[in-house]
């Protein structure tokens, strides 16, 4: 086997602009160089090892509709902590959204497409609330904003929506030129949950907990990949490199592995907990059509989710092991976090919250996540609970970077003086994160709509700073069971988005919290980007705050998490997750399988002359080896 430790795609080059004011699609360039981990981040992680990054292990929508829909879902469900023996079924309807320009098939959007919804409410054709849409039949064949499910379970004549509900799904959304909210088709994606399982075992208070030996080397997180520039073009390159990651040829394919179930499905893609034939170790497979991708204009945010995650090694950011490609799919082949999406662990507590300390502990662990991908040039950018995977550990894992951002080559991470006269933390020097990232901006628009940050709405670009608003957002769902500035449509929601200040529930239901966290949730949800926590230094802004005095950031990969998933009997056994049907199975090591590139004649591509472009040439073959494991 020839070992390499290259083949990576590369970088982000300038943006190009779009025919929208403030609108650009970011163009990426590849090289394939080798290289060495940048200096400066091993440095920062030495330096800071003691008090930031820890740990261990290893579909979208609005909120109207999901809530409605949950309850019509769920309405003669119980939580798991209050009937331990059932699951309840869960709604999942909030829908990503994604509107920029640019090339169609680079960026996930339409060709057509011009302008941010926001502007759109102020004069372009009027948004479309998600739930005028009808019952999503097959996937559209040109990207508009898609439907999600709660419009069709109530639309519905026939008296089962819980059937049809189980036919429904999120899905990522683009503008079209109609109109940014035209609804579109949604497609199938179940909603309700596999019954008859207790997801979750709550832990007995946060103890120390050293796991194994993998989670003992990353204590001290290594950095897979390198920024370089490039002496003679200037261009932009990426190299591979690391103690703890080798980064080889591809040493699987399709027929390695047996299909077991499926587990999710995306919008492009659906995911399958597998088992390695050779090892037998269980995996959770992606298996994105490169039909669907070219239909759907989604090919750019492919290749940049497989670079992220072949370049990414931290305990909270899911582990990629395998990538490859037959004519018909590309394949990811992750980590498989058996405790599910953290969505839906929130959906089945009692009043869909969790205590503050338990907050605490979910908002460390992203923080944790956010600071690492930020130190890399990333803006995760879809930061929600159903993008959080639960490690069968009960530590959390960031899932589907398919809308992050790669910046250019970031500055060094440095020192920021304490502050005189504050308190014992702020007095000390912290590093300043975001300086890695910080003079980027992009104007995609991007998100989740109850997660959208304010200037994502206004289309004036955003930076890294989008990260800690949607972690204010997120704090606070997991608090109150809601997202602070979620209206009766989305037009209402960006609305309440860019004016309201965030208020916390005061009825007697409703959970109490202390003046701590609001203060963090007020400063992370500051509206401003500018004067928002993280503004300074980034995530040193966010772990000084006091509300984390009592976190020991260097540990809480070795803290017990407030719940641990139930295992189930056996480890195919899939009790986290939904129970998700497929129409039409993915043959995984199909007929095409067998080829490693191209794309099927039929794929839309071929010129009349009979040549095929192939876009997924820069797409990423590649066995990653991670240190401990055997
Ligand atoms: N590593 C994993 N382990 C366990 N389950 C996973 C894993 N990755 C994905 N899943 C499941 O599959 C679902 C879909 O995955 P993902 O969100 O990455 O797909 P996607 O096609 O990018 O979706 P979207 O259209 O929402 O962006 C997840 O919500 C989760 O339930």
């Amino acid at each position: 086997m020839t070992q390499l430790f290259a083949s990576s795609p590369s970088a982000m080059s300038n943006e190009k602009r779009g025919n929208f004011p403030g609108l650009s699609l970011p163009s990426r360039k590849h090289s394939n160089e080798s290289g060495h981990l940048p200096t400066k981040i091993k440095n920062f992680f030495r330096i800071n090892s003691s008090s930031s990054h820890t740990s261990s292990h290893s579909g979208s929508p609005t909120s109207n509709e999901r809530e409605r829909e949950k309850e019509s879902l769920s309405k003669n469900e119980k939580s798991p902590f209050r009937q331990s023996r059932f699951l309840p079924a869960i709604g999942r309807n909030r829908s990503t959204t994604v509107a920029s320009e640019g090339n169609p098939l680079d960026d996930g959007v339409s060709p057509t497409a011009t302008a941010n919804p926001y502007f759109a409410h102020q004069g372009q054709p009027a948004l479309r609330h998600r739930n005028e849409g009808s019952v999503p039949s097959s996937p559209p064949d040109t990207p508009e904003l898609q439907v999600t499910g709660v419009s069709a379970v109530e639309q519905a004549t026939t008296a089962n929506k819980e059937e049809l509900a189980r036919k429904l799904r999120r899905v990522a959304s683009a503008p079209n030129a109609q109109g940014l909210f035209a609804s579109g088709q949604g497609q199938d994606r179940p909603q309700t949950a596999e019954m008859g399982k207790e997801p979750l075992v709550e832990a007995s208070g946060s103890t120390l907990e050293l796991n194994n030996e993998k989670e003992l080397a990353l204590s001290v997180p290594s950095i897979g990949l390198g920024h370089k520039l490039d002496g003679d073009d200037g261009s932009f390159r990426r190299t591979y490199s690391s103690n703890s990651i080798k980064v080889r040829n591809v040493e699987v394919g399709p027929a390695s592995f047996d299909k077991i179930k499926l587990i999710g499905k995306g919008d492009v893609g659906k995911v399958y907990l597998v088992r390695e034939k050779k090892s037998s170790r269980l995996y959770a497979m992606k298996v994105l059509s490169k039909k669907e991708m070219i239909k759907r204009n989604k090919i750019k945010r492919a290749l940049a989710e497989q670079e992220i995650l072949a370049t990414s090694n931290h305990p909270f950011i899911v582990t990629l092991f395998h990538s490859f490609q037959s004519e018909d799919y590309l394949y990811l082949c992750m980590e498989y976090c058996s405790g599910g999406e953290f969505f839906r662990t929130l959906q089945t507590r009692p009043g869909k919250c969790i205590s503050e300390d338990a907050a605490r502990f979910y908002a460390a662990e992203v923080t944790a996540a956010l600071e690492y991908l930020h130190l890399m040039g990333f803006i995760y950018r879809d930061l929600k609970p159903e993008n959080i995977l639960l490690h069968q550990s009960g530590h959390i894992m960031l899932s589907d970077f398919d809308l992050s951002k790669q910046s250019g080559p970031g500055g060094a991470p440095t020192m920021i003086p304490g502050r005189v006269g504050g308190n014992a933390s702020a007095a000390l020097p912290t590093i300043d994160t975001k300086s890695c990232i910080a003079d980027f901006r992009t104007n995609s628009f991007v998100g989740t709509e109850e997660y959208i940050a304010p200037e994502v709405i206004k289309g004036c670009g955003h930076t890294s700073a989008v990260d800690w608003w949607t972690l204010g957002i997120l704090i606070y769902e997991m608090l109150y069971g809601t997202t602070p500035f979620k209206g009766k449509n989305r037009n209402a929601t960006f609305a309440s988005i860019l004016r309201d200040d965030v208020q916390f529930p005061e009825h007697s239901g409703a959970q109490q919290t202390t003046s701590l966290c609001k203060s963090l949730i007020r400063k992370l949800l500051i509206k401003d980007e500018t004067k928002r926590l993280g503004a300074r230094a980034g995530a040193s802004d966010v772990k000084t705050h006091a509300f984390f005095r009592s976190t020991q950031w260097a540990l809480i990969r070795h803290m017990k998490p407030p719940m641990i998933p139930h295992q189930g009997r056996v480890g195919t056994d899939t009790v986290n997750f939904r129970n998700v049907k497929e129409s039409a199975s993915v043959d995984i090591g199909g007929n095409n399988a067998s080829k490693l590139k191209g794309v099927p004649m039929d794929s839309g591509l071929a010129t009349p002359n009979g040549e095929l472009n192939d876009p997924f040439e820069e797409f990423n073959s590649v066995t990653l080896h991670h240190q401990g494991d055997h």
